[in-house]
């Protein structure tokens, strides 16, 4: 086997929630899975589109492991570095917005097949779409997380997906330059999202984040929605409604006992054809 020139085209469209980027494959008859060297070409911001990650647009059918409703649209989620995340809560909206803007789905309210389970995108006004993200699960493991020479006490939060959350002062001199490691590593198997949090003011905060699979990004969904139940929890006012700013722009998060949504801006970019890279012949 070896690696040859250009040889299958695939649509693509280009999209975007707080500037958390993604290249949209439309597989709606199960005819293309993009292996991990597809998805690293497909993210590659010089050799390729450029994206943080891949959103593979397929019925539920021809998933495996779904054994819910095979009629709904499955969003396959992968990271830029081609590895697989269970959600991604910036690419649901964007997702949603692409299948009604693509004619595939219809109404205000539509259900997304992911691997974390069903979430339901509802189109709120203009560019905003707010999706119930599930219940959020907080906990004090003892985790600490170390960057650049410095070390944190982290919260672990599942919103689907691992995530790691730091409370800092300054969210200008974090250096990103190496990623974060986090002790005990027997803690996040897997790997996890690690999100920097500043308190900006009464259920205000502002974010960076670091991710799993892909480094710094503008905004992290999912983070964010992390984020803002960690800083419910240590602010412990009860407070349900957040503002969290993060480098790409800003979501809301609303907290339940037994849930949570995420409200944020979903665009379509561009939509053109992909030359993919044959690599075995
Ligand atoms: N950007 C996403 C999260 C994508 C998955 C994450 N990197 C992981 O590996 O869990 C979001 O908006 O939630």
């Amino acid at each position: 086997m070896r690696k040859t020139g250009r040889m299958r085209n695939w649509p693509f469209a280009k999209g975007h929630g707080t500037h958390n980027d993604f290249v949209i494959i439309n597989d709606r008859h199960g005819m293309y899975d993009p292996d991990s060297a597809d998805v690293r070409f497909l993210c590659d911001r010089h050799g390729g589109i450029g994206g943080d990650g891949v959103l593979r647009v397929v019925r539920a059918r021809y998933v495996k492991d779904w054994d819910g409703d095979p009629d709904l649209w499955f969003m396959d989620y992968r990271n830029a570095d081609g590895s697989i995340a269970e959600m991604c809560g910036n690419g649901v909206r964007v997702f949603a917005r692409y299948l009604v803007e693509e004619g595939l789905a219809m109404g205000e309210s539509l259900p997304i097949a992911t691997r974390a389970g069903l979430r339901t995108a509802r189109f709120v006004h203009q560019d905003q779409v707010a999706v119930e993200m599930g219940p959020v699960v907080v906990r004090d493991a003892g985790v600490k997380v170390e960057l650049a020479g410095e070390r944190w006490p982290a919260l672990s939060v599942d919103v689907g997906n691992p995530h790691a959350v730091v409370e800092v002062s300054d969210l200008s001199t974090l250096d990103f330059y190496f990623a974060p490691t986090w002790f005990p590593s027997e803690a996040f198997p897997e790997g996890v999202n690690v999100e920097f949090v500043r308190s900006v003011g009464p259920g205000h905060i502002a974010m960076r984040v670091f991710e799993r699979g892909v480094g710094e990004t503008q905004s992290c969904g999912t983070g964010t929605v992390a984020a803002a139940a960690a800083a419910a929890q240590r602010d412990g006012t009860g407070i349900t409604h957040w503002r969290v700013d993060v480098p790409g722009g800003t979501v809301r998060v609303d907290l339940r006992p037994d849930g949570s949504t995420l409200t944020g801006p979903a665009v379509i970019v561009a939509r053109g054809e992909v030359f993919l890279p044959n690599q075995f012949d």
